[in-house]
C-alpha cells in the first residue's frame, strides 16, 4: 500500500500518556512511515502549551526579567516524558544547549522551535524511527516566505534515505541557515510538505476533535462533524479562523492531490473528515458545509460621488495598501462606494496614516471607519444556485439582534462573508448554525 504521513498536534503529544496513544495508532498501520510532531500542547483546560512557555522565556529575557523558573517548567515536562516513555536520549544535554543559546540572546524563532525539536527527538526514540530535523530542509527566503519547490526537493532527497522518520513540525531555515518558524499552528504545514515530498497516499492530521465540525465546538456545543469537504471550502474556513488546520497546509496537499484526513487521537475509531479536490455529495437538506469567523478587522468605506465613472480608483487604493505592505482581505463595492476590509494585525497601529493617504490620493467625499469588526464566512457548494440562502442568513442574524456592518459574497457563490461587531461573533455563528443545520 501507499505511504501515510501522520501529523500529531500538540494535544496528541502533550505527555507520555498521549504519546502512548500515538504509538498505538502508528503501529496499527505499517504504512504510517513519516510522523510529524508538534510541541507538547495543553494536557487539561487551563494548562499552557510548551510553545507559549518558550515564547514567554524569550520575552522575559528581552525585558531583563528572571526566566529560569519558566524554563524549568519546560525542562520538567520533557524530563518527565523521557522517564515515563522509558527512552534514554539524554534530554538534559539538549536542554542545557538550549539554555546556553538563550543566554547568548538567540532569536525567538529558534527558542519557539525547540518545543517541536525536543518532542521529535523523544518520539523518534520511543517509536524506533529516525529523527530527521526539518531545519535545513524547509527553506524560507529572506522575506520569510516559504520556498515550496526548493523545500520539496530538499525533503525528497533527505527522506529517501529514511524508511521511517519522525520530523519536528513548525520550522525550517532562513537563507543564512538560522531557524525560521511558520506562523502559529504551522506544524500542519510541515505535515503537508512531508506528505507531498514522499508522495503520500493520505496526509493524516491527528488532533483532539473527530474531524472538522460545521462550527467551532467552543462556540456551538455539539456541532455536527463534516464527513467530506473540498480543499477550496476548507481553505475558506481555515482562513477565517477554523483553527483545526492551518490555512497554508492545504496548498502542498492540493498540488499533489493528496487527501487530508482529520482524525481524533483520543477516538481513533472515528473516521474523521476527509478533504479532497471534489466536494462530497450533499446530505439530504444540506445547504452549507461550515461556518467560521474571526475577530479584529477594520472596514474602511470610501464614498465618492460619480465614483462609477472614475478610472483607476481601485488601482490607486490597492497601491496605497501595497505601499503599507497590507494585504487586502475583502473589497465589497457599490456604485459610488468601495470598502476595504483589513485585519487590525496588519494595520499595526497605522490607521491614521492610511486614512491620510486615502484622503490625499483618492479624494473621497466621505470615509467611514468601523473598527472592531468580526468576519464570519458561511461556506458550502450547496449554496450555489439556490435562491433564498442569503435571505435566510440575514434573517437569522436579524432575529438574533445582530447588526451587520458589511456583506461580501464571492462570485463562486460558495461563500457569504458578513462583518459584525466583535462582540456579536459567537451569537452570529450560533444563529447561522441554528438556521442552516439544526
Ligand atoms: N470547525 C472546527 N472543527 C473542529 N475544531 C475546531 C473548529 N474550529 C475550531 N476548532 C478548534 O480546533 C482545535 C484543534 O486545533 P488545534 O488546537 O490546533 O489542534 P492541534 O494542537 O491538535 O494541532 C479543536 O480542539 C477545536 O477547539
Ligand atoms: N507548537 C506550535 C505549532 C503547532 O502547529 O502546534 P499545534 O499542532 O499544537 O497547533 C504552536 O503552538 O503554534
Amino acid at each position: 500500500m501507499g505511504i501515510k504521513v501522520a501529523k500529531f498536534g500538540g494535544s496528541s503529544v502533550a505527555d507520555a500518556i498521549q504519546i502512548g496513544k500515538t504509538k498505538k495508532i502508528i503501529e496499527a498501520d505499517p504504512d504510517r512511515k513519516y510522523i510529524v510532531v508538534s510541541a507538547p500542547g495543553k494536557r487539561f483546560d487551563g494548562d499552557t502549551k510548551v510553545t507559549d512557555l518558550l515564547y514567554l522565556c524569550k520575552t522575559h529575557i528581552e525585558h531583563n526579567l528572571p526566566y529560569e523558573q519558566l524554563f524549568q517548567v519546560v525542562c520538567d515536562r520533557y524530563k518527565v516524558t523521557e522517564v515515563n516513555l522509558e527512552v534514554e536520549v539524554n534530554i538534559q544535554k539538549y536542554l542545557d544547549e538550549i539554555k546556553s543559546n538563550l543566554e547568548k540572546g538567540t532569536t525567538s524563532d529558534y527558542i519557539a522551535s525547540r518545543g517541536e525539536y525536543l518532542n521529535a527527538i523523544l518520539i523518534a526514540a520511543y517509536l524506533g524511527y529516525d529523527f530527521v530535523d526539518a531545519q535545513s530542509l524547509i527553506r524560507f527566503n529572506a522575506k520569510g516566505k516559504m520556498l515550496a519547490e526548493e523545500t520539496d526537493q530538499a525533503l525528497k532527497a533527505e527522506l529517501a534515505k529514511h524508511d521511517r522518520a519522525a520530523i519536528p513540525g513548525f520550522y525550517g531555515c532562513s537563507p543564512d541557515g538560522s531557524v525560521k518558524t511558520f506562523s502559529r499552528g504551522g506544524s500542519d504545514i510541515t505535515g503537508a510538505l512531508v506528505a507531498r515530498a514522499v508522495g503520500a497516499e493520505v496526509y493524516e492530521n491527528w488532533t483532539d476533535v473527530s474531524g472538522f465540525l460545521v462550527a467551532d465546538p467552543r462556540i456551538v456545543e455539539g456541532a455536527k462533524p463534516i464527513s467530506t469537504i473540498s480543499y477550496k471550502e476548507l481553505r475558506e474556513l481555515s482562513y477565517m479562523g477554523a483553527s483545526v488546520l492551518h490555512e497554508d497546509a492545504i496548498y502542498p496537499a492540493r498540488v499533489a492531490d493528496i487527501p487530508i484526513n482529520i482524525r481524533n487521537t483520543n477516538r481513533p475509531e472515528d473516521e474523521g473528515t476527509l478533504i479532497t479536490a471534489e466536494a462530497g455529495p450533499l446530505e439530504d437538506g444540506q445547504i452549507i458545509t461550515g461556518i467560521a469567523g474571526s475577530k479584529d478587522f477594520t472596514v474602511i468605506a470610501l464614498y465618492k460621488n460619480m465614483l462609477s465613472d472614475e478610472r483607476g480608483f481601485v488601482r490607486r487604493l490597492t497601491g496605497i495598501l501595497e505601499d503599507f505592505d497590507i494585504p487586502l482581505e475583502h473589497l465589497p463595492s457599490g456604485i459610488d462606494t468601495v470598502s476595504v476590509v483589513l485585519s487590525n494585525k496588519s494595520i499595526d497601529g497605522r490607521l491614521d496614516e492610511i486614512l491620510e493617504q486615502f484622503q490625499q490620493q483618492l479624494k473621497p467625499d466621505t470615509i467611514d471607519v468601523s473598527e472592531e469588526v468580526a468576519l464570519i464566512a458561511t461556506v458550502g457548494y450547496g449554496m450555489s444556485d439556490r435562491p433564498g440562502v442569503s435571505a435566510k442568513l440575514f434573517t437569522a442574524l436579524a432575529e438574533a439582534g445582530v447588526n451587520i456592518r458589511m456583506i461580501d459574497q464571492g462570485s463562486s457563490e460558495m461563500n457569504i462573508i458578513v462583518g459584525v461587531e466583535n462582540k456579536d461573533l459567537e451569537t452570529s455563528i450560533r444563529a447561522i448554525y441554528n438556521a442552516f443545520v439544526e
